[in-house]
C-alpha cells in the first residue's frame, strides 16, 4: 500500500486531518533541509510536500518565489537533489510519506522516462505538477500509475464542471486550492469556499486536503471540519526565513529547529 494511503486511512480512523506541510528544498540547503524534515515528522507532519525550487514559480506568492531564489542562489537545487534529500531523511528515521511537488519543466528537463523509476526508488509517493493541466496529463499518469506513485491534481473555486473529470482521475487525495491567484497566507478565502468543497466530496471518494493561505490554528481548524489533510506551505516556509540567522551557526541551530515545533504545535493545536 502506498504510504500516503496507509497515512489517509490511519487518520481517518483516528478522526484527525492530515497536516501536510509545504517545505522548498535546498531552503537554506540541503542538509538543513533534512533537518526540517525531521523536525516536521516530531511536530506532528503527517506527510511532507518537497518543493523543487524553480526559477519561474508563476504560481507562487513572494514568500515562495524567495525561498525558491535562495535555493538557487546558493546549491542550483535539481529535481536529483531532491530525491537525495528525500533518500538522506529516509535513512535517517524519517518515515513521512513523501510528495515531490514541481513545476513541469524541471520533470521534462530530468525526463519523464528517467523520473519515476527514481521517485520509486526514492520511495516518493505521491507528484504535484501545479502547471500540468488534466489535457495534457495522460502519459505522466500513466507513468505514475506503473510505478505506484500518485499524481495528485489541483482543483480550484473556478473549476466548476471540470471537477468531476480531475477527480475522476485523480490518485493519493485530491488538493483543494482555496482561494484564486498565488499562494500565499491570507486573512479571507473565496466565498464559495465551503460549497466549492461540499462538490470535491461528492465528486470523489479520495481524501481531500485544502491548500493555499493557510497560517492559523483558527484556519486550520475550520478546514479540519470539512477536510481531510490542510496544505500549509508559505506560512512555514517564513518562518525558516525568519531562522536564517539561526540555521548559519551550529550553536543556534536547534533554537531555529524548535522554533519551527512551536508553529506546527500553535497551528494544529
Ligand atoms: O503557501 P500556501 O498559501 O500555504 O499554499 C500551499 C502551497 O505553498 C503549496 O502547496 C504550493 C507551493 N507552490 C505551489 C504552487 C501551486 C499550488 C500549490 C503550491
Amino acid at each position: 500500500m502506498n504510504r500516503i494511503d496507509r497515512v489517509f486511512a490511519e487518520l481517518k480512523q483516528r478522526k484527525q486531518p492530515a497536516f501536510i506541510p509545504f517545505l522548498t528544498i535546498g531552503d537554506p540547503d540541503l542538509k538543513t533541509s533534512v533537518d526540517i524534515i525531521k523536525q516536521l515528522e516530531q511536530s506532528g507532519a503527517s506527510m511532507v510536500e518537497l518543493g523543487v525550487p524553480y526559477s519561474d514559480p508563476l504560481a507562487d506568492g513572494p514568500v515562495i518565489q524567495r525561498s525558491s531564489m535562495r535555493a538557487l542562489k546558493n546549491h542550483q537545487v535539481s529535481v536529483q537533489d531532491v530525491m537525495n534529500t528525500a533518500r538522506q531523511a529516509r535513512s535517517e528515521g524519517c518515515e513521512l510519506p513523501f510528495i515531490l511537488f514541481t513545476y513541469y519543466n524541471p520533470v521534462l528537463q530530468f525526463g519523464l522516462e528517467r523520473i519515476f523509476p527514481m521517485l520509486q526508488e526514492s520511495e516518493i509517493s505521491g507528484l504535484i505538477i501545479p502547471d500540468l493541466p488534466m489535457e495534457e496529463d495522460a502519459e505522466v499518469r500513466k507513468l505514475a500509475d506503473e510505478h505506484g506513485i500518485h499524481l495528485i491534481p489541483l482543483v480550484a473555486p473556478t473549476s466548476n464542471d471540470r471537477i468531476k473529470r480531475i477527480v475522476s482521475r485523480a490518485s493519493g487525495f485530491v488538493y483543494c486550492v482555496s482561494s484564486l491567484g498565488v499562494t500565499g497566507t491570507r486573512t479571507e478565502f473565496h466565498s464559495g469556499i465551503d460549497s466549492f468543497l461540499e462538490t470535491v466530496r461528492q465528486s470523489t471518494a479520495l481524501p481531500i486536503a485544502i491548500g493555499f493561505g493557510v497560517s492559523t490554528h483558527e484556519q486550520f481548524a475550520r478546514f479540519a471540519e470539512t477536510c481531510d489533510g490542510i496544505v500549509v506551505g508559505s506560512a512555514l516556509v517564513r518562518q525558516v526565513e525568519e531562522a536564517l540567522p539561526l540555521f548559519e551557526q551550529d550553536a543556534t541551530r536547534p533554537q531555529a529547529l524548535s522554533r519551527i515545533d512551536q508553529f506546527v504545535r500553535n497551528l494544529i493545536g
